[in-house]
């Protein structure tokens, strides 16, 4: 891969990124692109960006770095050639997709977002592209990111949207690896911080918006979070919008913007209340729903969503109604690249996603459900699901809140569990620099003691247990928010942390 001086200075300026350039070479070639001084190769073309500090670009230069891209001039930079531009962020997607051969362009991209369900969503969609493309799909998830079929194309992820040097980078690996489908999660950060800029989607889903994510590191407010979310339909050329969404006009208008009427599928419940009265072009009802699983029928209801062929019955093991909705959008972002209701079907059967809705049976205790929700939405709709489910027993919870960030979701705990616990065993979740102790006491501040059992293990793994003995065989237990992650984050330290899938299994062998 490399880029010249020429091609780089002319995107930009199309762009009208540019603001001032000043060679050293008119012929510069570049062999790398890179952000980060402490990787920096000879011929690097260096981007300055975010929390940047002149000294990481003395460091650059003297590990081989030749020019650099920057909103401001540094005196660091002297002998190299300067690229000073309006926003760097942007410059760098631009340069970073140009660098790598704009791999974008060899892949059927399928890109997720919403404040709940992109995960779990994208991969069922994996799932059904692995069936319908013989394994030539890749994955960028909050969890994985996978560029092709071999062990070392799989790796965890650090951002559920990369940066997009990294992005286009995976993007091009993926392609040489022989992939022709991608399915991602974009977050409102990515968005917010330019990392998908210029990227253009096949099929891009709303699945739907509730508060999250707002605050100092994140976005000044909801409307700012909501405007960064639509602008994943304003970059996709089919849109796929869940019609039970909150905030329906906005969304559909943003898809509108951009994307003729007949290219935006709407999707919801069969009966669900749907704010605008538009026409829908798919429904979804359960037919039958267990503990263990769910079956639900799909019908075409538009004459596009009928050439789909998606109408039909399937099957989901990962129970919660919600995955038959993220379920249902999967169905028809995969029918849009071409997969038939027998790769859907199959795939959905066997599909199940890390953290999300994992289950551990005991013999004579509860039932043991291991799921990612962190938020009030989240936890309301796994809650209320499982509490329909239990008839006589008692849903007991183990939880936490993450330190120096989600501070409203305290609150939100606190409000899900006075609806739909029994008991509550505050415990620890990701602190950062805060007292674990103290956050359990802001979540147990909006718990209605009427309702619910409040008790305090600070230790993860200790209250892990407590739940698990305390639980009789039609109780069901909920270990939330950490889904698999191996680490606490104590202090700015990743603590490892053996995941409370593993202290589930064990705290069972050991009843
Ligand atoms: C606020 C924010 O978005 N920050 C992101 C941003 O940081 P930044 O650009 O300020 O970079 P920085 O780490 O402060 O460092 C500044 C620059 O100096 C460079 N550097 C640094 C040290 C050095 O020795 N040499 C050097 O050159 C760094 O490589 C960087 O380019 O770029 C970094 C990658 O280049 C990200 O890791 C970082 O994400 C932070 C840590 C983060 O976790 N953000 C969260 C909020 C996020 O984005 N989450 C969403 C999911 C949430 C959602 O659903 O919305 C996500 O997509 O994951
Ligand atoms: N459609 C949905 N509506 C409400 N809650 C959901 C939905 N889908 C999943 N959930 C709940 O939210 C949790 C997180 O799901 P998932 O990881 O798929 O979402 P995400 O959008 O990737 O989340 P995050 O941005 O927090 O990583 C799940 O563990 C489940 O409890």
């Amino acid at each position: 891969m490399s880029l010249d001086i020429t091609q780089a200075v002319t995107l930009l300026d199309e762009h009208d990124l540019l603001k001032t350039v000043t060679l050293t070479d008119a012929h510069q070639q570049f062999q790398h692109v890179d952000y980060n001084s402490q990787t920096v190769q000879p011929d690097t073309l260096f981007f300055c960006k975010g929390n940047f500090k002149p000294a990481y670009l003395t460091a650059a230069k003297k590990a081989g770095a030749t020019a650099y891209v920057s909103e401001n001039r540094y005196e660091e930079g002297q002998g190299m050639t300067s690229i000073l531009v309006t926003n760097i962020q942007k410059a760098m997607s631009l340069l970073g997709a140009a660098f790598y051969g704009f791999p974008q362009n060899d892949l059927f991209i399928i890109a997720f977002t919403g404040t709940k369900g992109k995960t779990t969503s994208a991969y069922f969609t994996y799932g059904i592209e692995q069936t319908h493309t013989h394994d030539r799909v890749a994955l960028f998830s909050t969890i994985d990111r996978i560029v092709g079929n071999a062990p070392e194309d799989r790796f965890k992820s650090d951002l559920t949207t990369p940066e997009s040097l990294d992005l286009f980078h995976d993007m091009r690996h993926a392609v040489d690896n022989g992939m022709t489908h991608l399915v991602m999660e974009v977050s409102s950060q990515a968005y917010k911080k330019n990392r998908v800029y210029g990227l253009k989607y096949d099929v891009g889903i709303f699945l739907n918006i509730s508060p999250d994510h707002i605050g100092e590191n994140e976005h000044p407010t909801f409307a700012d979070y909501l405007h960064c979310k639509e602008q994943l339909l304003v970059n996709a050329k089919t849109c796929i919008i869940n019609a039970e969404t909150d905030h329906l006009a906005d969304v559909y208008y943003a898809a509108k913007t951009t994307t003729q009427p007949e290219n935006v599928y709407l999707y919801a419940r069969e009966g669900a209340k749907v704010q605008l009265p538009l026409d829908l072009d798919v429904t979804f009802k359960n037919t039958n729903e267990t503990l263990h699983q769910s079956e639900f029928q799909v019908n075409a209801v538009s004459e596009k969503a009928k050439q789909l062929a998606i109408d039909g019955s399937y099957e989901l093991h990962v129970p919660g109604d919600f995955n038959e909705s993220n379920a249902a959008s999967s169905i028809i972002a995969s029918a849009l690249s071409g997969a038939s209701y027998e790769d859907a079907k199959t795939a959905l059967t066997d599909v199940d996603v890390p953290g999300r809705m994992e289950m551990v049976t005991s013999k004579d205790h509860g039932t043991i459900y291991i799921d990612y929700a962190h938020n009030y939405g989240s936890l309301k709709a796994l809650l209320s699901f499982l509490r329909l489910q239990t008839g006589a027993g008692r849903v007991i919870v183990v939880i936490g809140s993450t330190g120096n960030k989600g501070v409203s979701r305290r609150e939100g705990f606190g409000k899900a569990l006075s609806e739909e616990a029994d008991v509550a065993i505050l415990t620890t979740d990701d602190p950062a620099y805060e007292d674990p102790k103290k956050i359990a006491e802001e979540i147990d501040a909006h718990i209605d003691h009427q309702n619910v059992k409040v008790q305090y293990v600070m230790d993860r793994k200790t209250a892990i247990e407590t739940a698990i003995k305390m639980s009789t065989k039609d109780d069901i237990v909920v270990l939330a928010g950490k889904g698999e992650d191996a680490f606490q984050k104590v202090n700015g330290v990743n603590t490892p942390y053996p995941t409370d899938v593993t202290i589930a299994k064990n705290a069972v062998e050991e009843l």
